[in-house]
């Protein structure tokens, strides 16, 4: 095994996934540098997902390897992965998976509460990031309440509260209309730069792309495409969070 630049907070080499037979990745190797945000782009079905999905641990790859600082990850059982998820890393995906018997706070607070914080503080952490996610005004209410684009914040709030290493986003906007879409990516990859959190942003929006620092590009499960964002793109948001 070889181990991974010390620079680089997850690092993958030649991962092969297949599902239902066929490939989802063929031999796709990158290293992502702590505090990057990396976006990583192509059609549909080009691999976007498995790749994140291998990289948080959530899938072992057949074949390759996959390092979070310099701690090989697919060689960990199931129960140090998930810990390694639940402490360390925070997901979003396309469309919000809320629990519907909590409100906007429990739900956005779920990780805090999971790790044994008390009720009060961890109410406090989860509304300050629902009003800068724009849905303070939420947050004593339920899902069904609320509209899809403001579960969706409340989604991405719950990824942020405990302002994990890794944060994961697979199409985080896509529920979202056009003129939420920027806002709520500025917010996040702001959010992301300013607590020091490192993100991988699965996207096939060109505009999303143009907030990373660096894009990656798959095409049937192989890397085909590696661009830094051009100086002033990625950093230029002036949003505070
Ligand atoms: N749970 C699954 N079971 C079987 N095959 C799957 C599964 N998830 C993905 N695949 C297949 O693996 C390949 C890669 O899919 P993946 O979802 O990673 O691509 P993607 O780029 O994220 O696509 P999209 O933009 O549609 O989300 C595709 O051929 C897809 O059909």
């Amino acid at each position: 095994m070889v181990a991974p630049p010390d620079n680089d907070v997850l690092w993958a080499r030649a991962l092969h996934v297949s599902r239902n037979g066929s490939p989802a990745l063929t031999g796709v190797s990158l290293g992502v540098q702590d505090g990057e945000i990396l976006a990583v782009t192509g059609p549909r079905g080009s691999g976007k997902t498995t790749l994140l999905q291998c990289l948080s641990g959530q899938l072992v790859a057949r074949q390759g390897e996959v390092w979070f600082n310099s701690t090989p990850v697919h060689t960990m059982g199931p129960l140090t992965r998930e810990r390694l998820r639940r402490d360390r890393f925070g997901w979003i995906d396309p469309e919000p998976h809320l629990v519907p018997e909590l409100n906007a706070w429990e739900n956005a607070a779920l990780p805090l509460l999971l790790r044994g914080y008390a009720n009060r503080p961890s109410r406090k952490v989860a509304v300050e990031w629902l009003e800068r996610l724009d849905v303070g005004d939420c947050a004593r209410k339920r899902p069904h309440a609320l509209t899809q684009a403001e579960r969706q914040r409340v989604a991405i709030t719950r990824a942020l509260v405990t302002e994990p290493t890794v944060i994961f986003a697979d199409e985080p906007t896509a529920p979202l209309h056009r003129a939420d879409r920027t806002h709520v990516l500025r917010t996040l990859t702001t959010a992301a730069r300013t607590h020091g959190i490192t993100m991988v942003l699965a996207t096939h929006d060109d505009a999303v792309a143009a907030l990373a620092d660096r894009t990656v590009s798959l095409l049937d499960g192989r890397r085909v495409h590696a661009a830094r964002t051009p100086d002033g793109e990625g950093a230029a948001c002036s949003l505070s969070v």
